[in-house]
């Protein structure tokens, strides 16, 4: 199959050519500036040889209503709902991008804030690429939490070597520059004790959103082609062996959705 078939329906607003700079170079997981000149040629060579399409496997976690379901949706739908639909077990979105000509699918597994859910959304580290713990700017408890969810999930994931990005969602709220900076401040402490990158957004405005993804997408892609480059023999498509073929997806109102019954939730409360 042409390559171009498989990057065939990508928007141009998903393909990637250039590396995207992180929120702030102060908590940046990938400090060089653009793509490796050995990433390039390993991409210039896939185009030309055998195309494959590349998973990456991302899990959205952290206290409920923080704002996880909403950045999906923004990022996925470029919509924004008011209006709190709590999350059931885990839902499924993927966004299509093209990096570097080569077509790479981010699967956003967005897992459930309620504590009774969490043994299910755990089920879901597994195999994840990217952990992407949020927290509400305008709550430092959240901030406390989100540090809290992110070490229960790297010891899931130890094998995995996920990498990790800390988000402050609801930027939108805050008026007060001096808060801002205090908070951001606080956040980037707790991001560099879990090696994560800080970022912060608003769902509602859709700043900094779609820059968010497209940087998880390089950083990811990057990381993947260095590992593939220094050990040929290993596979980086791991998300298909240990979750794609485990789960049951459903579609639901256009898009791919799973969402786990009531029946299923971890305790009786
Ligand atoms: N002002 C503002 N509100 C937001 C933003 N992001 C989310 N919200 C609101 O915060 C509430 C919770 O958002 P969700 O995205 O459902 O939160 P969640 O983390 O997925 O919650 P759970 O599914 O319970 O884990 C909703 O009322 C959203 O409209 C934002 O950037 N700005």
């Amino acid at each position: 199959m042409p390559i171009s078939n498989l990057t065939n329906g990508i928007s141009s607003d998903r393909k990637i050519d250039q590396f995207e700079p992180p929120y702030g170079y102060l908590s940046s997981i990938d400090p060089f500036p653009c793509f490796d000149e050995s990433v390039i040629n390993y991409s210039t060579n896939q185009r030309n040889q055998k195309p494959s399409n590349l998973i990456c496997k991302l899990v959205l976690i952290g206290d409920v209503a923080v704002g996880k379901s909403s950045l999906a949706t923004r990022l996925c739908h470029k919509t924004f709902d008011r209006n709190y639909k709590a999350t059931i077990g885990v839902d499924f979105e993927v966004e299509r991008f093209s990096i570097l000509g080569i077509p790479v699918s981010l699967q956003i597994w967005d897992t459930a804030g309620q504590e009774r859910f969490k043994c299910i959304a755990a089920a879901y580290y597994r195999g994840a690429h990217v952990i992407i713990g949020v927290f509400d700017m305008n709550d430092i408890d959240t901030l406390k939490s989100a540090e809290r969810w992110i070490n229960e999930a790297l010891q899931t994931t130890t094998q995995d070597n996920p990498l990790i990005f800390l988000v402050g969602s609801k930027r939108d709220l805050i008026t007060d520059n001096k808060s801002h900076a205090k908070i951001e401040q606080t956040a980037r402490i707790v991001a560099k004790r879990v090696n994560a990158e800080f970022w912060s957004l608003s769902s509602l405005t859709g700043s900094n959103v779609e820059e968010l993804f497209k940087r998880i997408a390089c950083v990811t892609y990057q990381t993947l082609i260095r590992q593939q480059l220094n050990s040929p023999n290993t596979s980086i498509d791991r998300v298909k062996t240990k979750t794609q073929l485990a789960v049951n997806l459903v579609p639901t109102n256009g898009y791919i959705s799973k969402q786990t019954s009531k029946d299923n939730c971890c305790s009786t409360v």
